[in-house]
């Protein structure tokens, strides 16, 4: 997250750090709990590793620094891609992973509500972007889970601010004219999440940008909204 600042303890509960463990272990993305044995994440993060037993899913964690060899984690059972994925900027950027066992839910670990498809129209005003990923562009994952308030932007106004590229209606734009506050690299997965009538949303995932924070450029998010049929699909 680039102008974010630290979160504190049980702000994010369905935030989780998805690890790849290789002949080393390293946070590579964000993702959301959804339900006790589902976690809600981008493609992109997950084509690169489709074997689930590479990941380790952690949970009711706010530093990297807390992860270690005891740490408790949650395997992966599966990893569902959306069929129509080819690659970030195209869309279709979601991805499911489920977990070998169901988790107990505590203060730290919760689930985020789905959008309804309808809800579409709901105008959200208090989104915030959070991840372990980059402070800039040429950086490193973070220790401290950080937040970042973002506005929603239009699909009209995202397609006016990258000309080369076609903004469709299953993504979700989100940052600032200016530039200064955006995801970056190590938050893909990551969740967009909107507070609304006192319930939190899990309005999109965080996908892809050129480059992070700059000026013009705003985050590009899967529209969770327009998944809700598939995710249902696959998980009930
Ligand atoms: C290509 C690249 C890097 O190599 C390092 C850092 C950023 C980038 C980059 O251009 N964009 C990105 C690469 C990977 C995931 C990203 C996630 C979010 C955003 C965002 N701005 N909301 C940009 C991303």
């Amino acid at each position: 997250i680039v102008g974010g600042t630290d979160s504190s303890p049980g702000e994010w509960p369905w935030q989780v750090s998805l690890h790849v463990k290789l002949s080393r272990q390293r946070h590579l993305c964000g993702g959301s709990i959804i339900s006790n044995q589902w976690i809600l994440t981008a493609a992109h993060c997950v084509t690169s590793l489709a074997n689930p037993n590479s990941w380790r899913v952690y949970a009711g964690v706010l530093k990297q620094s807390e992860i270690n060899e005891d740490t408790p984690f949650f395997k992966v059972e599966e990893i569902i891609v959306h069929p129509q994925y080819k690659y970030a900027q195209a869309g279709y950027d979601i991805a499911l992973m489920k977990l070998a066992k169901p988790m107990n839910f505590t203060d730290l670990q919760l689930p985020i509500c789905l959008p309804s498809k309808e809800d579409t129209n709901i105008f959200y005003t208090d989104c915030w972007v959070i991840g372990w990923g980059y402070r800039k562009e040429k950086g490193r994952v973070q220790d401290i889970l950080q937040k970042a308030p973002i506005p929603l932007m239009s699909t009209e106004e995202c397609q006016a601010r990258y000309r080369k590229r076609r903004i469709g209606d299953k993504v979700i734009c989100a940052g600032y004219d200016e530039g200064g506050r955006d995801a970056c690299k190590g938050d893909s997965g990551g969740p967009l999440s909107c507070r609304h009538e006192e319930v939190w949303y899990l309005v999109g995932i965080t996908s892809w940008g050129e480059g992070c924070a700059r000026p013009w450029q705003p985050g590009v998010y899967t529209k969770v909204a327009e998944y809700s049929d598939w995710i249902l699909g696959k998980t009930t």
